[in-house]
């Protein structure tokens, strides 16, 4: 178990995190999902021990590594970035870990090849272990970098935007592939994501920062359907305003009969979008326009049209909420 508390970060006056708490259970999936400056990476790298916060501790297993340096805590982390050695093979880049070990804790060159082997067939890589780092494409390249990050039997895997630099088609089966490796290994994994629909797909639970804060803790679902604030609601998926000020999934509005009690807006654009509607409205009390998902095997109202609707989910954000800082 990893237990963050009270954690603390500002730079050149700047406060970047700001008394996180944060407990990851054994073998949980844990994304941190934010928008870009929100403090995820220093997180990530305080967990690692990469950087050490001003004040706060973080624990493994009831232990106190707040001090502790990177060697010390059996992590596995891969970046974005995080180069492979080009002048390695494939097989020598995933065993390096273990190669660099002091001696009376280094494996046998036999046992560190064989290790490296395995890993690579685990991530589906095997046989291209003499290839060098150019022979291979950027997602085979990242997936080295996994095997390489679990060579050494880390407690924790951290993974900072691991698919970051993929393409779009790329991305989405790596992001496969490492939901059933997760599944299959269950090891403690940590990954820092700007990608909602990364987050949503592939973790067990979902936190949520904003400027250095936890907006929100809780599964895909809790984050996606009971979004605990404006900023959430807004950030995770999407979201429209209502008059009152209430945010709403647009899927979740109803247009109600004529004649019926529901709130009267004025049709402006109508355009599909896949399996359904989406429909443009003004209402008289509010600037911008709402949106609202209409079944796409009827035909919609036409611009123009006053139409009555009504939410039909309980879970509403109250847009009054809405920060100021
Ligand atoms: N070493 C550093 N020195 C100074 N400022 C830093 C340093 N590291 C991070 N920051 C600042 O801290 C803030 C949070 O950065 P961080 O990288 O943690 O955010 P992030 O959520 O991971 O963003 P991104 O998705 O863009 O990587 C940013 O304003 C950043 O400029």
């Amino acid at each position: 178990m990893i237990e963050l508390s009270g954690i603390t970060q500002s730079y050149g006056g700047q406060s970047v995190l700001k008394n996180i708490d944060l407990t990851v259970r054994d073998g949980e999936f844990l994304a941190l999902l934010g928008p870009s400056g929100s403090g995820k990476t220093t997180l990530l790298r305080i967990i690692a021990g990469l950087a050490f916060p001003e004040s706060g501790s973080v624990r493994f297993n009831g232990e106190d590594v707040t001090d502790l340096k990177v060697a010390q805590r059996k992590v596995g982390f891969v970046f974005q970035h995080y180069a492979l050695f080009k002048h390695m093979t494939i097989v020598d880049n995933v065993g390096f870990g273990l190669a660099v070990r002091a001696r009376r804790e280094r494996p046998s060159r036999t046992a560190i090849r064989k290790r490296a082997e395995d890993l690579l067939d685990l991530v589906q890589l095997g046989g291209l272990g003499a290839r060098y780092p150019a022979q291979l494409s950027g997602g085979q390249r990242q997936r080295v970098a996994l095997a390489r990050a679990l060579a050494t039997e880390p407690q924790l895997l951290l993974l900072d935007e691991p698919f970051g630099a993929l393409d779009t088609q790329v991305r989405k089966t790596l992001r496969r592939w490492l939901g059933e490796l997760h599944k299959q290994m269950g090891l403690t994994t940590i990954f820092v994501t700007h990608d909602q629909e990364e987050a949503l797909e592939l973790a067990d639970r979902v936190v949520v920062m904003d400027e250095g804060k936890i907006e929100q803790t809780g599964s895909p679902e809790e984050i996606y359907m009971a979004p605990a604030s404006p900023f959430v609601a807004r950030f995770v998926g999407e979201s429209t305003r209502l008059p009152g000020g209430r945010l709403v999934r647009p899927h979740d509005i109803e247009i109600e009969e004529e004649g019926s009690l529901g709130h009267p807006v004025r049709v402006a654009n109508v355009f599909r979008k896949g399996g359904f509607w989406r429909v443009e409205a003004h209402s008289e009390d509010l600037p911008e326009l709402i949106e609202l998902d209409a079944d796409g095997r009827h035909a919609p109202p036409s611009a123009g049209d006053t139409i009555r609707i009504r939410p039909r989910c309980l879970h509403l954000v109250d847009g009054s909420e809405r920060k100021t800082t």
